[in-house]
């Protein structure tokens, strides 16, 4: 009895400690199972929250895949970029130097060319609530004559017109309106480098607003930073000239002698401007030619802001000009021009000032960045994926051909314009720059056509040759007719070829075939590569 005790002890403990055995294994493989559970979520969640610290504590690596694109910055082109392209279902991350209102003298009048692109865009809404201004043309002076130059605004729905605003305004709205697309991520950062691996860009690294270094990587990155761009140089050959300056003042409480009209003074030494830029706000832009400036700081800028620039100014807005400068809220801008220049490389495009510059004299710069966000748009629309980054860098080649004619018109415009704007102690200068003022004066289709160019509502270039050589012709025409003299043909003579070489070092820049035969550039025809 005591061995068959034995017998059934030892078997019970056998069995408990069987029992116990098993217990251990099911808790192990349980929790076995949860560790690798748990491993798997937290590498999907450090997936999505972009963290893998590195060495020394100091950078975080996104590595997620969970972004198409990267725009460097969120001024007009990058904040416009991020909701068409949100828009589109791409998944965007923006990231912006300061996502405070900006407080500038640049932007602040949008053409109607430009505020048609915003329509396509359906960013129009923008420019609501911000005070901004209808424009309807220009008011020309020059020696106390003075021309109305209407837009041609007849074929267009009755809301088209230029628009004139704080750009801070404007840009906020439109950031705003980005970040209210879930695809879209705006983000305070300052963007240090684009991460390039064998010639191919994967993405940047940046700085948050905390501090903290980061690497972000997207099949495209596309900077916006404007025209004080970093980043622009591995991207493009930029050649930036920068031929004068504009000195910036708000005049308050005063009324344009044409109300709605932006104001053009052909003034010595070169243009000044006045719009409004809310209901009670006139802005004026002081050209001044050059790199150099009068010191602000010590008072040499407001004395020659009084004494060269008020006299010139229209009568009715001499008062509100000296109490403007004597409020001393003086501001100065570089006035730069960059063709565009791009060195097509995988995975990266420049877009806005970064890519491409032009005096801002017609105010040309947010139409052309509008176009060019349209013209994107519809490139990459057919395409679902984005990550075969030599193949989408070739078929985009077409972006720089197919912007080209509306682009380069405005940039040629621009820099022809400001030239012939600009007093000259020449002769043969000087006669140009009446011809054009009496040419502009003429009306009808001497106006309607430099002005449905300017305003981007026609932006052709055999147009803006036409009417520059019509101009040039126009002036040799009233020097030689009826009496031509030898010193007035000569004069006549020169006048042309002074025109010439205004007009055709542009065009050179701006590159001859892209501009008037883009059709013949095979890129133009790129089709999107099949995914
Ligand atoms: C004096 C002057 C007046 C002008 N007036 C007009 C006008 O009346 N009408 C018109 O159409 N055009 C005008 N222009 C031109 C117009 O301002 C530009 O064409 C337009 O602002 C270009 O937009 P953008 O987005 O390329 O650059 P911006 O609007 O300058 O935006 C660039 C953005 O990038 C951000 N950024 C820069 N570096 C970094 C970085 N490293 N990381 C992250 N973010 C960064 C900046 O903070 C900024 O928000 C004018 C230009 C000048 C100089």
């Amino acid at each position: 009895m005591a061995v068959m005790d034995q017998y059934i002890i030892g078997g019970f403990i056998a069995s408990l400690l069987l029992l116990y055995w098993v217990l251990l294994g099911f808790v192990l493989l349980y929790n076995l199972r949860r560790n690798r559970n748990k491993n798997k979520s937290s590498k999907i969640a450090r997936k999505h929250d972009c963290i893998n610290t590195s060495a020394n504590g100091q950078y975080r690596q996104e590595v997620d895949g969970s972004t198409d694109i990267i725009i460097v910055g969120a001024g007009v082109a990058g904040a416009a970029l991020a909701y068409t392209l949100g828009k589109e279902g791409r998944r965007v991350h923006v990231i912006e130097r300061d996502l405070s209102e900006p407080d500038r003298i640049v932007g602040e009048l949008l053409q109607p060319g430009g505020y048609l692109k915003l329509i396509e865009l359906g960013l129009e809404d923008c420019l609501e609530d911000i005070d901004a201004q209808r424009v309807f043309g220009y008011a020309l002076y020059k020696d106390g004559k003075n021309a109305k130059l209407s837009y041609p605004l007849e074929k267009f729905h009755s809301d088209v017109s230029g628009r004139s605003f704080h750009n801070g305004r404007f840009i906020q709205r439109m950031r705003d309106k980005a970040a209210t697309l879930p695809n879209v991520r705006l983000e305070q950062g300052t963007v240090i480098s684009l991460l390039e691996e064998n010639g191919t860009v994967k993405g940047v690294q940046y700085k948050t607003k905390n501090g903290q270094e980061i690497m972000a990587y997207a099949p495209l990155t596309i900077v916006c930073d404007g025209c004080f761009s970093n980043l622009r140089r591995s991207l493009c050959t930029p050649k930036v000239d920068i031929p004068s300056c504009f000195v910036g003042l708000v005049l308050e409480n005063c009324d344009l002698p044409c109300p709605n009209h932006g104001h053009v003074v052909l003034g010595d030494p070169s243009p000044i401007l006045l719009y409004p830029i809310s209901s009670t706000e006139v802005r004026c832009l002081v050209d001044i030619p050059g790199q150099k400036v009068p010191s602000i700081a010590n008072g040499e800028m407001a004395n020659y802001l009084k004494t060269a620039v008020a006299p010139q100014i229209p009568p009715q807005l001499y008062d509100a000009f000296i109490a403007a400068v004597d409020k001393g809220n003086i501001r100065t801008m570089p006035n730069r021009s960059m063709p565009a220049n791009p060195q097509p490389t995988p995975g990266a495009l420049l877009l806005g000032d970064a890519f491409n510059m032009r005096h801002p004299l017609t105010g040309g710069g947010m139409t052309v960045a509008l176009a060019d966000i349209v013209v994107l748009r519809d490139l990459l629309r057919p395409l679902r994926d984005l990550n075969d980054a030599s193949i989408l860098c070739k078929y985009l080649e077409s972006f720089y051909t197919i912007r080209k004619p509306v682009a380069s018109t405005i940039n040629t415009l621009a820099g022809a314009l400001y030239k012939v704007f600009c007093a000259s102690p020449d002769q043969a200068r000087k006669e140009m720059r009446q011809a054009c003022f009496d040419y502009l004066s003429l009306g009808g289709v001497f106006s309607n056509g430099p002005v449905a160019l300017l305003s981007g509502l026609n932006p052709r270039p055999l147009s803006l040759v036409l009417h520059f050589f019509a101009v040039a012709v126009y002036g040799v025409g009233r020097l030689v007719l009826p009496f031509p003299s030898p010193q007035r043909v000569w004069l006549g003579a020169r006048l042309l070829s002074g025109a010439s070489g205004i007009i055709f070092p542009i065009i050179r820049a701006e590159g001859v075939r892209q501009m008037f035969f883009p059709a013949t550039v095979p890129a133009y025809y790129r089709a999107p590569p099949v995914n």
